[in-house]
């Protein structure tokens, strides 16, 4: 099996466990199937398959079976999508076996810690998904993962007056510790989705 996955755009979503990330890409795909785009999807997990058994429920009908995967990296998720990109790498070749015309690779990463980055040579593009609801310091905190992704999704808007947030700070900070831009997200009531999808477009298929 050799690495040729360069055929096909490559989009990493990154974050802190529970900060959304699956939420998020249930929303995404649906709507790239939409736009006429043939997209794979592969769960990263330490240990278990069940993000990716909840994304072929999910997308049941709308993505084939055998698009969905999970990668059990067996470590930090940071491994599986950073040091040693090589189990998923395999997964989008294994992919682009069966589909050849594939336009495009989304991978969840497992939760980490702030730090987790995607190596350049498995995504063209990264999201990295925070949520308010973990506090506002989080930009201030500049984990490498919300410093260096291709977009901030500063996701859960609705928890904040819940839990004390205060999105002015938070957008405030996101502007001074990242260059790139940031998204404010309620993947529950789907606000901000659009404007997700069309980072990721202008990103990964200049459309
Ligand atoms: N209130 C609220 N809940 C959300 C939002 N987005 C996701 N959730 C909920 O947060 C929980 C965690 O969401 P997931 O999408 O599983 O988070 P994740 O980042 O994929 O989690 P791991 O895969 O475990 O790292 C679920 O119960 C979601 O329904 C949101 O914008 N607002």
């Amino acid at each position: 099996m050799s690495l040729t996955h360069r055929d096909v755009a490559t989009v990493g979503i990154g974050g802190p466990v529970g900060s959304g990330k699956t939420t998020l890409l249930a929303e995404l795909v649906p709507r790239l199937r939409d736009a006429g785009l043939d997209v794979g999807v592969i769960a990263n997990d330490i240990l278990t398959q069940e993000d990716a058994e909840r994304l072929r429920e999910r997308f049941a009908g709308v993505v084939p079976e055998d698009l969905v995967a999970g990668v059990e990296t067996g470590a930090c998720p940071h491994t599986g999508i950073r040091e040693d990109p090589s189990m998923n790498l395999q997964q989008i070749d294994a992919f682009l076996d069966e589909h050849p015309d594939l336009d495009l690779v989304l991978i969840e990463s497992g939760g980490d810690n702030l730090a987790a980055t995607f190596n350049p040579e498995l995504a063209d593009y990264s999201l990295y998904v925070i949520s308010v609801a973990e506090g506002e310091d989080i930009p201030r905190k500049r984990g490498p993962g919300v410093v260096d992704c291709d977009l901030l999704v500063i996701n859960k808007t609705d928890l904040a007056p819940h839990v004390g947030a205060d999105l002015d700070v938070i957008e405030r900070d996101a502007g001074a510790v990242r260059e790139g831009p940031f998204v404010f997200t309620d993947c529950k009531a789907k606000d901000g989705i659009e404007t997700v999808l069309s980072h990721v477009r202008e990103g990964v298929l200049f459309a």
